[in-house]
């Protein structure tokens, strides 16, 4: 029996960068013999072990054949008569289809090493079509390693295109498209994996409401905006990639991808502020507007969220809008100085209460944003 580190440990040991999970195959064993020496067997669909000490992942050589459409259906063969390269045949890119031996040995039956040296991504065999998340993954791995110089080779692009034209994309589940995209948001340059999905045709199937040039241009744009602040969360690039979306839209394309409650009420947020702070050019000036605004964010209760939804309005905002961002910056400022206490020690109490705090924070927005255009600074 024979052990080799497989996968993305290999790559981005290649690549010079820190590995963390590290994969292993093991050829030539059965399941009995891994028990006998101490591994755990987990996962019912195909034999894979943890090593008894370190905790990582041995899986049995094995090769597997499409059955059905979509993420199921796949016929899993494993026994101790599976090579290595049979194993390493049924991966998605060549990159990820290397293997290290116990004595260092590289082993590369798929030109890997030449398509990293040359930074592109190319898809393994003909197989790769059998499973449509790799359309994903690929775009994921673009996004990740775009800085690096990496892109998409051209002919497996054409098989990608080749895939979504012929439906494979559509019988994803929501859960493994959205595990995918949350993690594509958080690569180094997210907006590639939205880009090569447009560009194989996988965007208009999981995606239809960023189908069109201008709204995908807008939400890309925030995207790249919201990508250069670190610690911006998931929901808030999710929200900035639907920045020109109607609410309705966006909301029904959160709850069909199954993307956490947070993400959906970023989306929703977002896209409606977008709408109010465009049409807010009402004669009577903006401040109760804002006030409405600041109510429907519940700023009083939720200050973090209000932050975190600022951080995706000043990079989704077109340039003529950043002013408005600005005026509700500043009326939430202003307008959470109010003090109830303040109001009811003046005797104010139940609805009177509400509405003396209401006025309170009108006169302050007012007040805040006349002295702010006395400045000069619209
Ligand atoms: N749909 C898939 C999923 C995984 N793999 C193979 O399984 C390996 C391990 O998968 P995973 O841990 O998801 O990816 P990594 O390449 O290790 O990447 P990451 O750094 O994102 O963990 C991959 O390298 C690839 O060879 C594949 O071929 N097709």
């Amino acid at each position: 029996m024979q052990t080799y580190l497989v996968g993305g440990a290999v790559r981005d040991e290649l690549l010079g960068l820190d590995v963390k999970d590290r994969d292993w195959v093991v050829v030539g064993a059965t399941p009995e013999q891994m028990r006998a020496q101490g591994f755990r067997q987990v996962g019912a669909d195909f034999p894979v072990f943890l090593h008894p000490r370190t905790q990582e992942e041995y899986a049995l050589a094995r090769t597997e054949r499409k059955q059905g459409r979509g993420y199921h259906g796949f016929t899993v063969y494993s026994a101790p008569d599976v090579t290595l390269e049979q194993d390493l045949q049924r991966r998605d890119l060549t990159i990820n289809a290397m293997a290290r031996a116990e004595n260092g040995e590289l082993i590369d039956p798929f030109h890997g090493l030449d398509d990293l040296k040359a930074r592109r991504l190319r898809h393994v065999s003909p197989a790769f079509a059998e499973d449509p998340l790799r359309i994903l993954r690929t775009a994921r791995f673009a996004a990740r390693f775009q800085p690096l110089g990496f892109s998409v080779c051209e002919d497996t692009l054409t098989l990608m295109r080749r895939m979504v034209d012929d439906g494979e994309v559509a019988h994803l589940v929501p859960e493994r498209v959205w595990q995918e995209i949350q993690r594509a948001l958080h690569e180094a340059a997210p907006t590639v994996f939205f880009r090569v999905l447009a560009e194989c045709g996988a965007l208009a199937v999981l995606i239809p409401e960023l189908n069109e040039p201008d709204r995908l241009a807008t939400g890309l744009n925030a995207l790249d905006c919201l990508a250069l602040r670190p610690d911006t969360s998931t929901g808030q690039r999710f929200a900035g990639l639907f920045a020109a979306v109607p609410t309705d839209q966006a909301e029904h394309r959160a709850r069909c991808l199954k993307a956490p409650n947070d993400c959906r009420d970023m989306a929703r947020l977002t896209s409606h502020f977008l709408d109010r702070l465009t049409a807010l050019s009402l004669p009577e000036g903006p401040a109760p507007a804002l006030l409405e605004l600041l109510d429907t964010a519940d700023v009083w209760r939720r200050r973090p969220r209000f932050d975190a939804l600022l951080t995706v309005l000043h990079c989704a905002t077109p340039p003529g809008l950043a002013g408005r961002v600005r005026q509700l910056e500043l009326a939430a400022q202003v307008a959470t100085g109010v003090e109830p206490a303040a109001l009811l020690a003046q005797g104010y109490r139940g609805s009177a209460l509400g509405q003396a705090i209401h006025q309170e924070r009108l006169k302050r927005i007012e007040g805040a944003l006349s002295a702010h255009n006395h400045r000069g600074s619209p």
